[in-house]
């Protein structure tokens, strides 16, 4: 992928705010994200459970839940304001079509009534406009992009006579047959056993070249994006704490809560010790937070981390995180020994 590709934006958010009404109470699950995201390339969006990530792609696509609103902000894509949508005839513009979805549990998007090669028809025929014969070579073809084989067989057949990961594929057949310029991950392998995992992020990266998509990846999981996102924005507490390349996260991490994402990778575990794991839990969203949302549970945190929001530092052209410690006046901080080894063996062997 060419660096001036690279440089289309197809989605910008700028300065989202999102909130839910419960309980006669009012959560903020996004906390003022602006993003990013440019043609062919491929994101992947990091943090832990309730971090936002899952509300943040569900507001692109109009499929927020009843109680929860744009508060404040943009969705743009092409010269559509997103966030201004009202109503379902606008998002049947994008949804699908232009912006598709991909989640963790296929059985919850395929009909279990109806043959797998029907339900991909289906998709073709609406959004592709063929019909008959064109429609079902169309199918076919798209069984045997997503790797499935002996395909005149599999299409008559009905989803309970596929395994986990095959069903996944017949969900992202699905997903392709529309068209769709963004396609969204959500979890794609969560539910997958580790071959199965690997099988299916190979086959959405080579999908992604093939149809020149622009993928989105949400996980929890930052090992499962490494070998697949151009890109890393991680997320805390509703907003993006730290966001650069993938070997800028990877092997120069500035933020506190990216190391201790990092830390807790397994390949950084020292056999016999137990996995690193963030001690504390994420701020209550239902209050106002003060300064940094990490600070009580950061090690590193400076007096002012506890009063006032931290900007975005910049680090690269495409590297900033907002943590104080960047700012010019901070005391030195090193990561901890362990993710220092990890970095300099990183950078070392991304320099060759
Ligand atoms: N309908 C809703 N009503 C109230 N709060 C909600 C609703 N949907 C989401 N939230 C809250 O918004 C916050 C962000 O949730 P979200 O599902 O986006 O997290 P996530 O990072 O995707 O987590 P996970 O990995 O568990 O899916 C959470 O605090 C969640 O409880």
């Amino acid at each position: 992928m060419g660096e001036t590709q690279k440089k289309t934006k197809i989605l910008s958010i700028e300065n989202l705010v999102i909130k839910f009404k419960l309980r006669g109470q009012v959560l903020t699950a996004i906390r003022d994200i602006s993003l990013d995201l440019y043609k062919g390339e491929s994101l992947a969006i990091v943090g832990e459970s309730g971090s936002g990530k899952s509300v943040l792609v569900k507001s692109i696509m109009g499929l927020l839940d009843k109680n929860g609103y744009i508060d404040q902000g943009k969705i743009l894509y092409n010269d559509n304001d997103l966030a201004h949508f009202s109503t379902e005839k606008d998002w049947l513009k994008i949804r699908g079509k232009e912006i598709a979805m991909v989640t963790q549990d296929p059985m919850t998007s395929l009909n279990p009534l109806k043959t797998i090669g029907k339900q991909i028809e289906e998709a073709v025929v609406l959004h592709q406009g063929l019909t008959g014969k064109d429609a079902y070579e169309k199918v076919l073809q798209l069984l045997r992009d997503v790797g499935i084989h002996d395909v005149e067989k599999r299409y008559k057949q009905y989803p309970h006579e596929f395994s986990g990961g095959m069903r996944q594929r017949i969900v992202i057949a699905i997903a392709i047959a529309c068209n769709p310029k963004v396609l969204i991950c959500d979890e794609p392998t969560t539910a997958l056993d580790v071959t199965i995992q690997a099988q299916i992020l190979q086959l959405l990266k080579n999908l992604q070249e093939k149809y020149l998509l622009t993928t989105i990846y949400i996980t929890h999981d930052l090992g499962v994006v490494a070998k697949v996102a151009d890109r890393i924005a991680v997320m805390y507490a509703g907003d993006i704490i730290e966001y650069g390349k993938t070997d800028e996260i990877f092997f120069n991490a500035k933020h506190p809560y990216t190391w201790a994402l990092i830390s807790s990778l397994p390949q950084l575990g020292v056999k016999g010790q137990e996995l690193y794991s963030i001690k504390g839990t994420p701020p209550n969203l239902f209050k106002e937070i003060q300064g940094d949302a990490f600070a009580p549970r950061n090690p590193y945190a400076l007096k002012i981390d506890f009063v006032e929001r931290p900007p975005y530092f910049k680090l690269s052209e495409t590297h900033f995180a907002k943590t104080w410690l960047l700012h010019p006046n901070a005391p030195t901080v090193e990561p901890p020994e362990t993710l220092k080894k990890f970095f300099e063996e990183g950078r070392e062997y991304a320099n060759g």
